[in-house]
């Protein structure tokens, strides 16, 4: 007859690695000391000094992003392969490692995720914040009604160059920053309007009511997206910035990067 163990172990039989979330230097240590498994420590830093880590731009509250992170990371980094068998040990009530994840490595199933925080040159905390808000809007819509909206993120001196003004700014002489509680509703009022909200690397809003003027030469969008969507990718290959694009028409929110759409979200399903 089975015990637990014979039974729970089944979760991390065979495996060709481990992935520890933030561990303390002495779960690591243990970790360590057997042999042939592969360990990769996962945190927002390397506090144990391992020698294979994959950084975490924000501890992601949401267990299944924090393991989608961390397997797009390794397989950037290459660390783990296509079609591994990875065991991912984390907190999600404790503090303490507390559960245990069985995950395939499927290198198919890239959603963008690493690839837009980590190697964007805006905060990850604001790309965050922007993203939450844009699938806030998505979901809730602005009195009801969908409504569209599009954020650029990140080299705003050089998004300003490249766009004009459709109106008064009204963040003209402000300093607020996404992530704010007020600055979040004045964000969604203001979506109801024209244009793009710039904003800086630091999370400060530069600016509403812009029409983005990128050369679009080169950029490869899928097919069916309209302007709104065109301008926000483009805008990302002239400029080092990302933009989170709400979709009025089909209400899911898509991030681009260097010209290219990275990550697709729907709203109802987050
Ligand atoms: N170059 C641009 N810069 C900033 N905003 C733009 C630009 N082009 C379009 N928009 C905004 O996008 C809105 C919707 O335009 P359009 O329907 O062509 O885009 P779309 O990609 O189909 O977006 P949606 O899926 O929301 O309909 C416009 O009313 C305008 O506010
Ligand atoms: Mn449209």
């Amino acid at each position: 007859m089975d015990g637990l163990d014979d039974v729970f172990g089944d979760l991390y039989s065979d495996v060709d690695g481990v992935f520890l979330f933030s561990p303390s230097g002495s779960y690591y240590e243990r970790f360590k000391a057997i042999e042939d498994v592969d360990v990769v420590v996962v945190g927002t830093e390397n506090a144990v000094g391992a020698e294979t880590f994959v950084e975490l731009p924000l501890s992601f509250d949401d267990l299944t992003d924090r393991i989608r992170f961390a397997l797009e990371g390794a397989l950037e980094q290459d660390v783990i392969e296509d079609g591994d068998e990875l065991v991912c040990a984390t907190s999600v009530f404790s503090g303490e490692t507390d559960t245990l994840a069985r995950v395939r490595a499927d290198g198919e199933a890239h959603t963008g995720i690493y690839d837009l925080f980590v190697k964007s040159r805006a905060d990850p905390e604001v790309i965050k914040s922007v993203l939450e808000l844009a699938i806030e809007l998505g979901q809730k819509g602005q009195k009801g009604k969908p409504v569209g909206a599009l954020f650029v993120v990140g080299d705003a001196g050089k998004v300003m160059n490249k766009s004009r003004p459709l109106s008064y700014n009204p963040f003209e002489k402000s300093h607020v920053h996404v992530g704010d509680p007020i600055v979040n509703v004045m964000l969604k009022e203001f979506s109801r309007l024209d244009g793009a909200f710039v904003i800086s690397d630091a999370g400060k809003i530069v600016s509403a009511y812009r029409y983005l003027e990128p050369s679009a030469e080169g950029v490869d969008i899928p097919k069916g997206l309209g302007a709104r969507h065109m301008a926000g990718g483009a805008i990302t290959r002239d400029t080092n910035s990302i933009t989170i694009v709400l979709s009025e028409s089909d209400g899911l929110v898509r991030a681009f990067k260097a010209g290219e759409l990275i990550l697709e979200v729907d709203p109802e399903a987050y």
